[in-house]
C-alpha cells in the first residue's frame, strides 16, 4: 500500500520581489513500511519537503497525501524529529514524553500513559534522567529523548530531518543502531522519510535513497538499497556491493556539489 504520495510538488518563495524555486515538480511515492532517505546539497530543499509533508508549509503547487488523505496541516499521524530536538525546555524528560503521549493516546488511562512514558525512557537508557530538564542533558541524550517521544506516540509516519547531524561520530553510531532497533522491533515497520547528508547513514538505514539536485531541488535519481535486514554495520562496510554503491553515491553528490558551486558563482557574477 502507498503510504505517502508526493504529487507534482513545487515550492517557491518571494524574496525582494523576485520569485525563486526551492523545489520543482517532486513526484515520490513511499510504500507502507518503506524507509526512504533524501540526500542532496545544502539548500536543495530537503527540509522544505519534510515541512510540506508534515503540513507545516503549504506547497506552491501539487499536493501530498498520507494514507490517501490530502495533508492540510500538522496531525497526530506524523511523528517528527528535527536536528534541534524540539523538546519543551520547561518539562523534565518524563514530562516531555508524558505530554506527547497524552496528546496522542486519547483513550488511555493516566496509569497506562505513565507506564508508557517510563517504558520508553527505559528503552532509550534515560530512566535515571527522568526528572532532568533538557538543558541538563547531553546532545546525545536529548536526541534519544526526541526519538523516544516519536516512537511513544505511535505515529503512522516518521519524518526525520537530519536527526543525528549535530552528534559526534560515536553517538551517531549509537543512535543509528537505536533507531534501527526501535524501527524494526515492532511487527509493522513505519513508513519513514529521513533527511541526511551522510552517505553511510543513508545506506545503512534505507530501502531507497532519493538524490535531489541543487536549487531548485528536483529528483535526480532514486537508488534501491537491497541489503538484507537486519543489517550489520561491520559486515556491510566490507561488502563489495556496499563499496560500489557508496562510491556511486559520492560521485553523484560530488557532481551535484560542483553544479551548485558553479550556480553560486553565476549568481554572484549576475549580482556584480
Ligand atoms: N521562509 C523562507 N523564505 C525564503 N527562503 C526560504 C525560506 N525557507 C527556506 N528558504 C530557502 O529555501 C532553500 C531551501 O531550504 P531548505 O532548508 O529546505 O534546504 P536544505 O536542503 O534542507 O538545506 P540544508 O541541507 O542546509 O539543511 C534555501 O535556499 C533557503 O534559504
Amino acid at each position: 500500500m502507498t503510504k505517502i504520495e508526493i504529487e507534482n510538488v513545487s515550492m517557491h518563495y518571494e524574496v525582494d520581489d523576485r520569485s525563486f524555486f526551492v523545489l520543482e515538480n517532486i513526484n515520490l511515492h513511499l510504500q507502507d513500511g518503506e524507509f526512504v532517505s533524501i540526500i542532496g546539497p545544502s539548500g536543495c530543499g530537503k527540509s522544505t519537503l519534510i515541512d510540506i509533508i508534515a503540513g507545516l508549509k503549504k506547497p506552491s503547487q501539487g499536493e501530498v497525501r498520507v494514507g490517501g488523505k490530502k495533508v492540510q496541516g500538522p496531525g497526530p499521524d506524523l511523528g517528527i524529529v528535527f536536528q534541534d530536538y524540539s523538546l519543551f525546555p520547561w518539562m523534565t524528560s518524563y514530562e516531555n514524553l508524558y505530554f506527547a503521549i497524552e496528546h496522542t493516546n486519547e483513550n488511555s488511562s493516566k496509569g497506562e500513559m505513565s507506564a508508557k512514558a517510563k517504558k520508553y525512557l527505559d528503552i532509550v537508557g534515560l530512566s535515571n534522567f527522568s526528572d532532568k530538564f533538557p538543558n541538563t542533558l547531553s546532545g546525545g541524550m536529548r536526541q534519544r529523548l526526541a526519538i523516544a517521544r516519536m516512537f511513544a506516540t505511535d505515529p503512522k509516519i516518521f519524518l526525520m530531518d537530519e536527526p543525528f547531524g549535530a552528534l559526534d561520530a560515536l553517538n551517531r553510531i549509537h543512535m543509528q543502531d537505536l533507531l534501527l532497533y526501535l524501527w524494526s522491533r515492532g511487527h509493522s515497520r513505519e513508513t519513514t522519510l529521513y533527511v541526511t547528508h551522510d552517505v553511510d547513514e543513508a545506506i545503512l538505514l534505507s530501502d531507497k535513497i532519493v538524490i535531489l539536485t541543487p536549487s531548485p531541488g528536483k529528483i535526480k535519481d532514486i537508488i534501491d538499497v537491497e541489503f538484507e535486514r537486519p543489517r550489520c554495520r561491520s559486515n556491510l562496510v566490507k561488502c563489495a556491493e556496499y563499496i560500489r554503491l557508496r562510491s556511486d553515491l559520492l560521485s553523484i553528490l560530488n557532481e551535484e556539489m560542483l553544479d551548485a558551486l558553479s550556480e553560486q558563482e553565476k549568481h554572484m557574477r549576475d549580482l556584480a
